[in-house]
C-alpha cells in the first residue's frame, strides 16, 4: 500500500469507520444539489465540454467518469449506464457526497485530503462494500491555486485500465488551462523543452491581469518559477521571453495562438438512420464520430437492430466512401472455407477451387471497409487466423506462400454477448480487444422510445405515394410489442398492413404480429419494458426534444418542474441540462 493510502487508512481507523459495517452514505436533498450545482457553476461549465466529448467513449466500457466538488459531492456524471447501475449500489451517483471522514479510503475524498492525483484499486477501499471498485482521481485546481473539486474514472476492479489515472490527470490539467484562459487577460508560455510525465509537451503557462500581475499558474509554470507567485509581476526578462498564446485586453490573436475555444467535432449526418430515442442517438452520435477516424469498430446488438446499416453509414460518410464496402456473414461460411473467402486462395489450392484461384475479400475491400457480421460464429481456428492478419496488416492466400498487404478498415459485429464468448473460452480475448477499438451498442426495438417514428419512417419508404396513417389502436399495439426480430421485424410487419390496409389507415386488424393470443396479448413470458424505463426514457426524450430546457420539458411531460428535477436526480439524467439553465 501506498503512503497516501496507509495514511488514509490510518485516519479512517481514528474516525472509528468500521470497515464491515456499511458506509455513512450521505444522500442530499434535491434542493440541496440544485444549490451545490448553482455553486459549482464555474466548475461545471468548464467541465461539461470535457465530459462530453468523454462520455461516448465509456459506454459499454464498464466505466463512469465522475465530477465531485472540493467537499466530496458527486455533481456530474458520465458513461456506461450498465456500470452506473451497478455504483448506484454503494451510491456511487450524483448526489452522494464521498468525503473521507463518511466513505473511507476512497479515490474522490482521498484525493481531496491528499491533494494529490490517485487510483484506489479494490481491497484499497477502506469499506469492504466499495472493494469491488477501482476508481482513479485527480484533483482539480484553479488558477490561484485552490482545490475545485476532483475528476474520477470508476470501474470494477477486474476492468482496471493501466491508463485510467493518466487519463484524469490529463482531464484535470485540460481543465485547469480552461479556467486560465477564462480568467486571465493574457496568458504567456515560457521557452522550455521538457514533456510531461504523459510524454505530451507540458507547456509552462502564465494568466495575467491588466495589470501584467500573475493570476494563475499551470503546474509546469509552478515548477519552473516556485509556488507562490500568484499577485507577483512577472520579471521582464522573463516575459519578454516568453510567448503571447492569448491577448482578450488587445483583442490580439497572434499566429501561434491557442484558441480560446476549440471547434466542435463536425459531425456527417446519417441519412438513413432514422429514431430519436436517446439510447439509439448516444450510438448514432459514437458511430458518427467512429466514421472520421480509422480506429476499428464492433457494433453489438440483436438480430435486427440495423448493425449493417450502421457499418454502411460509417463507410459512406468517412474518407473511405470511395473506395468497396465489402460485408461478410461469417456465419453462414462453413469453418473450412473461411479462410479461403477471407483471404483468396491460389488457383488449384483445394478441390473445387476455382482453376485460376480467387482473391479474398479482405483484398477486394481495397481502402475500403470489410464489415465481418456475426464474427461471434467464428471457430477459434479462424479467429487465429483473423488474428494474425490484423496484427501483420498482410494475407496469405490459401495455397500461396506471398502475403498481400491489406488496406481495408475493419467494422466486426455480432448479436452475441463477446464479453461472455470470451470468459467462456469461445472467442478469444486478443481478437476480442483488437476489434473493439469503438464498441456502439444497438437497442434493441423494444427498449427504444421511438417505436412510431421508427414505423412513420418505414411506412414513408415502403408507399411513398400514399398518405398513410396508424390508428391510435394500431399506435398502441405496435409499442406494446416486444419485437423480438427488431427493425427488420418492423419493416416485414409494416409492408403486410400497408399492402393490407385498403384506405389510408392503417388499424389493428390489418397488423400482424406473432405471438399475439386472440386477445391480442403477448404470452407472459414475452419481455417489455418496467415502468421506470419508460419513465425515464419518457423524460430524456422530452429534455432531448426541449434541447435540455428542464421548463420546456417538465410542460411536455405534464409534471411540475421540480417533480422533473426530482425524477431527473434519481433517474441520473442531469448531464442533459442545458448548460444555460445550470
Ligand atoms: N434506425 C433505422 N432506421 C431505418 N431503418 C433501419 C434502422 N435500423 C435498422 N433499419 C433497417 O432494418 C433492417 C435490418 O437492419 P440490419 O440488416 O442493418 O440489421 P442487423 O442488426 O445487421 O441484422 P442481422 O444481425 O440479422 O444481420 C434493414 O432493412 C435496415 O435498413
Amino acid at each position: 500500500m501506498s503512503t497516501i493510502v496507509q495514511q488514509s487508512w490510518k485516519r479512517c481507523q481514528e474516525s472509528n469507520l468500521i470497515a464491515t459495517q456499511k458506509a455513512n452514505d450521505q444522500i442530499i436533498s434535491t434542493n440541496r444539489i440544485k444549490e451545490i450545482i448553482q455553486e459549482n457553476h464555474p466548475l461545471i461549465r468548464e467541465s461539461l465540454p470535457l465530459f462530453n466529448k468523454l462520455s461516448p467513449f465509456l459506454l459499454s466500457t464498464e466505466h463512469i467518469a465522475l465530477l465531485s466538488d472540493r467537499n466530496g459531492n458527486i455533481i456530474h456524471t458520465v458513461g456506461d449506464p450498465v456500470f452506473a447501475d451497478h455504483a448506484q449500489k454503494v451510491q456511487l451517483q450524483i448526489g452522494a457526497n464521498w468525503q473521507e471522514s463518511n466513505k473511507g479510503t476512497n479515490a474522490i475524498g482521498t484525493a481531496l485530503v491528499s491533494q494529490q492525483p490517485i487510483q484506489i484499486q479494490g481491497e484499497q477501499h477502506y469499506f469492504r462494500e466499495n472493494q469491488f471498485l477501482t476508481c482513479s482521481s485527480a484533483p482539480i485546481f484553479s488558477p490561484a491555486g485552490d482545490l475545485l473539486g476532483v475528476i474520477d474514472m470508476s470501474t470494477r476492479k477486474e476492468y482496471t485500465h493501466p491508463f485510467a489515472l493518466t487519463i484524469v490527470c490529463m482531464i484535470a490539467e485540460a481543465l485547469q488551462n480552461r479556467f486560465l484562459f477564462a480568467e486571465a487577460e493574457r496568458v504567456i508560455t515560457l521557452p522550455t523543452a521538457s514533456r510531461s510525465s504523459h510524454g505530451q509537451p507540458l507547456l509552462p503557462l502564465i494568466g495575467l491581469d491588466r495589470d501584467e500581475r500573475i493570476v494563475g499558474l499551470n503546474r509546469r509554470a509552478k515548477q519552473l518559477l516556485g509556488p507562490d507567485m500568484v499577485g507577483k509581476s512577472l520579471d521582464r526578462e522573463l516575459e519578454s521571453s516568453g510567448r503571447t498564446l492569448q491577448d482578450n485586453h488587445q483583442k490580439l490573436w497572434p499566429s501561434a495562438s491557442v484558441p480560446r475555444k476549440t471547434p466542435a467535432f463536425s459531425l456527417k449526418p446519417f441519412p438513413r438512420l432514422a429514431g430519436s430515442c436517446p439510447r439509439f442517438l448516444q450510438a448514432k452520435v459514437l458511430a458518427q464520430k467512429a466514421a472520421q477516424v480509422d480506429f476499428p469498430v464492433m457494433v453489438l446488438g440483436e438480430s435486427g437492430t440495423g448493425k449493417e446499416l450502421f457499418a454502411q453509414m460509417i463507410h459512406q460518410t468517412g474518407p473511405r466512401a470511395n473506395e468497396p464496402f465489402v460485408a461478410v456473414n461469417c456465419s453462414s461460411i462453413s469453418e473450412n472455407l473461411i479462410e479461403s473467402e477471407l483471404f483468396g486462395y491460389e488457383g488449384g489450392a483445394f478441390t473445387g477451387a476455382q482453376r485460376e484461384g480467387r482473391i479474398g475479400k479482405f483484398e477486394a475491400a481495397k481502402k475500403g471497409t470489410i464489415f465481418l457480421d456475426e464474427i461471434g460464429d467464428m471457430s477459434l481456428r479462424a479467429q487465429a487466423a483473423l488474428l494474425r492478419v490484423l496484427q501483420e496488416k498482410v494475407v496469405t492466400p490459401v495455397g500461396s506462400n506471398q502475403s498481400k498487404p491489406i488496406y481495408a478498415r475493419v467494422i466486426a459485429a455480432t448479436h452475441r454477448h463477446l464479453p461472455d464468448e470470451v470468459k467462456a473460452g469461445r472467442f478469444r480475448a486478443d481478437l476480442y480487444y483488437r476489434l473493439k477499438g469503438v464498441l456502439i451498442e444497438l437497442p434493441p426495438l423494444r427498449k427504444r422510445s421511438d417505436i412510431l417514428e421508427l414505423a412513420m419512417n418505414q411506412i414513408k419508404q415502403i408507399a411513398p405515394d400514399r398518405q398513410i396513417t396508424l390508428s391510435r389502436e394500431a399506435q398502441a399495439m405496435l409499442t406494446a410489442y416486444s419485437w423480438p426480430g427488431n427493425v427488420r421485424e418492423l419493416q416485414g410487419v409494416l409492408i403486410q398492413a400497408t399492402f393490407l390496409a385498403d384506405d389510408d389507415e392503417i388499424g389493428c386488424e390489418h397488423i400482424l404480429l406473432e405471438g399475439l393470443g386472440e386477445d391480442g396479448f403477448e404470452s407472459p413470458s414475452t419481455s417489455f419494458m418496467s415502468l421506470r424505463e419508460t419513465e425515464c426514457e419518457a423524460i430524456k426524450k422530452a429534455l432531448y426534444m426541449s434541447g435540455g430546457n428542464v421548463s420546456q420539458a417538465a410542460k411536455l411531460l405534464q409534471i411540475g418542474r421540480n417533480t422533473l428535477y426530482r425524477k431527473m436526480a434519481d433517474y441520473r439524467i442531469l448531464s442533459q441540462i442545458n448548460q444555460e439553465e445550470l
